[in-house]
């Protein structure tokens, strides 16, 4: 990419680069510029550079790349010795920790050559220091940050941006200002107080004493304090302003925890460190635009990027048996957390589900000041504030991979004092929300949806709502759920009607916590200004994630597998009437109300299936479970037809269009229709099959391995931690072959 490359500083940052320029290729010679000679040496010795030169003109001379990696506080005398080294068609960027000061620094030392400066910073690091510490893979899947200015060259920031990338970090830009900001937050402050703290408890009486009895606690805290005190200087002088907006921030964060104890207040101090808790993995999540869950378990704080979006590999064949314990259902969680927030008193929540999408509702209600312990096993208990105790929560809302966070939120944050904004990861952005917004702004509300009606959702604050009676345009539970919630806010009544049965856990889980609903045939209804009242609630194992097991034990031979607790509301059940029609062996043992919601336990064994017209009325009974119907049909004698399942268009990928590519692959006879498919069943084979990050889908083509000639590979299965954590392991213990592997982007 480079004829020659000059590095001016060849420390860990410099030595790093040099190595990693050399390892991808990328430079024809490198040479570097240092004070030292000995450094040049080692730089020499290393393999690291071509040459070297104590002169930085004469080391810049001829280089169409120069990268300055000296600490901040010399970066203007760098700059200005080897400027009049600089041919015209020069790029010069750097490494600097701060930014607005090096761009004043590059600006007066560099003067027409300005334009060519790249102002760059590599979040990467480690305590070491030194040309010797230099390491090739340093900056892959780590950060780099560019913060160009007005008058920066567009040619030349692209062209920085691209060696970056061939290196293998993730690029961002951003303003130097806002830069100098989150890095004081998030770097330079956690530094500072490694310093000092070790510092404060060195300067005890007898510190030796501390230091032998300090264990991992103060170990994993103050690693960092084993930084370079020189560079550290130089930060906290250079980026003075910003640190010390920080340091003031994080003052009144520790005073707040010193009257938590001060004062005996539980509450308070459960509330600092349960929100920090779920903070912490809710922004590892956000950053790495994936997974909560993974980030939830990493222990990488060095603005590493994770790309563990895994491929399943599924070996035919394989038999499904046992007793499986599959995790909560999604839409009562969700709406466990909303409900038990906005109760008076406290509510304990058992069989929560732990995945990423109802954590992205809890974390937002975490976000808005309530305090909620756990979940531990299952295990919630929310501090109600009452349905007017909710705070701003001071940053936009991240809903994940969720429409139906989004969707529901939209509604009770219609009622609310306060602004908000709802933000979601690339599949939600695309999913519509003008179908919420619409019937909430007859009701009063002020909402603004993004493009083409589309995330994100801004929903101003102290709109006074007014019931209404909405007739749903769609069979929506999402849209039913939303316009309830905001009629919880609303004057007068608020009904909904809708066009075909849909699953009915808002109105079910109010009742519950003693809000009236009333329902009058297809038509629910309830009055504003009520209150919810605190208590228990069991969430049953989710129907949703059974399906794939109902399929794969119908579909496999010998398959036998008892699902217990599973949550057979019959606005849910859909599946198993479909899966009974086409043949399927299917019993409800055990049948039994919890918590005003049925429950049973499923057996299902193997049977051969047939093709069948699926009846439209059941398709929203059985929206979520449809993909896994497919893989059914696939498997069944004779065709199934599907109509009336528009909706499927517009889930977490487009599943008609994306679940026909995937049968197509393994050679599955099918014919798609605007509003369904026809399937043709018979034997298939295997291939690489591609779930758009839609959990259904990869779980349901996992399942159709049972049947196929060949293994089916199947990628971007992150998401499948969004409604059904541990499925990979769940599935294999009940016999299905499935590995998990990296990323295909990772090999
Ligand atoms: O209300 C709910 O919990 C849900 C309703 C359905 O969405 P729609 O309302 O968009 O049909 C469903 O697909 C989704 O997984 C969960
Ligand atoms: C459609 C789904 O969920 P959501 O709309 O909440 O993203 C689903 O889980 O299949």
């Amino acid at each position: 990419m480079f004829r020659r490359v000059a590095i001016i500083g060849l420390g860990l940052i410099g030595g790093s680069f040099a190595a990693a320029l050399r390892r991808q290729g990328l430079a024809g010679t490198v040479v570097a510029g240092s004070r030292s000679a000995r450094t040049l040496e080692q730089g020499l010795a290393l393999g690291l550079i071509d040459e070297g030169s104590q002169d930085l003109a004469l080391a810049v001379r001829g280089a169409d790349l120069v990268f300055v990696s000296t600490p901040v506080s010399v970066m203007e005398t760098v700059l200005e010795k080897l400027a009049p080294g600089l041919s015209d068609r020069a790029l010069v960027t750097d490494g600097g920790s701060v930014k607005t000061a090096v761009i004043d620094q590059a600006r007066r030392a560099l003067g027409a050559h300005f334009a060519r400066f790249v102002p760059g910073h590599p979040i990467a690091g480690k305590e070491k220091s030194g040309v010797e510490a230099a390491d090739a893979d340093l900056y892959r899947r780590h950060r780099v940050i560019l913060t160009p200015v007005a008058d920066t060259d567009p040619d030349a920031a692209r062209r920085v941006r691209a060696l970056w990338t061939a290196i293998g970090a993730e690029v961002l830009s951003m303003a130097p200002e806002h830069h100098d900001q989150v890095l004081a937050e998030t770097s330079h402050l956690p530094h500072l107080l490694a310093f000092s703290l070790v510092d404060t408890l060195a300067r005890q009486g007898d510190s030796t004493e501390i230091f032998r009895y300090a264990a991992g606690g103060f170990r994993d805290f103050t690693r960092i304090a084993g930084s370079d005190p020189v560079m550290w200087h130089d930060i906290f002088r250079e980026n003075r302003g910003a640190v010390l907006d920080a340091l003031g921030l994080f003052r009144d964060g520790i005073d707040r925890f010193q009257r938590a104890i001060e004062d005996n207040d539980s509450e308070a101090l459960m509330g600092i460190m349960t929100r920090a808790n779920s903070a912490r993995a809710h922004f590892l999540a956000m950053n790495a635009r994936t997974s909560y869950t993974r980030a939830r378990h990493s222990d990488d704080e060095t603005g590493m990027t994770q790309h563990s979006d895994p491929t399943f590999v599924v070996a035919p064949g394989g038999r499904l048996q046992g007793r499986l314990r599959v995790p909560g259902d999604k839409s009562m969680s969700h709406r466990s957390i909303m409900l038990a927030s906005l109760a008076e008193g406290s509510t304990e929540i058992g069989g929560f589900l732990e995945g990423e999408d109802a954590l992205a509702t809890l974390q937002a209600f975490r976000d808005m000041g309530v305090v909620i312990e756990g979940p531990h096993n299952g295990r919630v208990l929310v501090h109600g504030v009452g349905l007017h105790g909710l705070k701003a929560p001071g940053k936009p809302l991240y809903m994940g991979n969720s429409g139906t966070s989004m969707r529901l939120l939209t509604g009770l944050l219609a009622g609310q004092a306060f602004d908000t904004e709802l933000t979601g990861d690339a599949s939600l952005s695309k999913r519509p929300m003008e179908r919420v917004a619409r019937p909430l702004r007859e009701m009063g509300a002020v909402i603004e949806t993004g493009e083409g009606g589309r995330p994100p959702v801004r929903i101003r604050g102290g709109a006074a709502l007014k019931g209404i009676h909405y007739d749903l345009p769609m069979a929506s539970a999402q849209v039913k759920s939303a316009v309830l919630l905001a009629g919880l806010y609303a004057e007068g009544d608020t009904s909904v009607t809708e066009p075909a049965p849909t699953r009915d856990h808002t109105e079910r889980m109010l009742n519950g916590f003693g809000y009236p609903v009333r329902r009058d045939g297809a038509t629910a209804t309830l009055s504003g200004g009520g209150a919810l009242r605190g208590g228990q609630l069991d969430v049953p194992a989710d129907i949703s994630s059974a399906a794939f097991f109902l399929v794969g034990a119908s579909i496999a031979e010998g398959g036998e597998v008892t699902l217990p607790h599973v949550g057979v509301n019959p606005t849910r059940t859909g599946v198993i009437d479909i899966l009974k029609r086409m043949g399927a062996d299917i019993r409800l043992e055990n049948q039994r109300d919890a918590g005003g919601e049925p429950v049973a336990d499923l057996v299902v064994k193997s049977a051969p299936l047939k093709g069948i017209v699926i009846p439209e009325e059941l398709v929203p009974l059985a929206i979520d479970e449809l993909p896994a119907v497919f893989i059914a049909a696939a498997c069944a004698e004779g065709e199934t037809v599907l109509r009336g399942a528009e909706e499927l268009r517009v889930k977490e990928s487009d599943r008609i269009q994306v679940m026909a590519d995937g049968l197509a692959t393994l050679g599955v006879e099918h014919e798609v229709y605007e509003d369904g498919i026809r399937i043709v069943g018979g034997p298939y084979g295997g291939g690489e099959v591609e779930s758009h990050g839609d959990h259904r889908i990869a779980m349901s083509f996992a399942m159709a391995a049972l049947r196929a000639s060949a293994p089916i590979t199947i990628h971007h299965c992150a998401n499948v931690a969004t409604s059904f954590p541990g499925f990979a392991e769940l599935a294999r213990a009940a016999g299905l072959a499935l590995e998990v592997q990296a990323p295909r982007e990772d090999r």
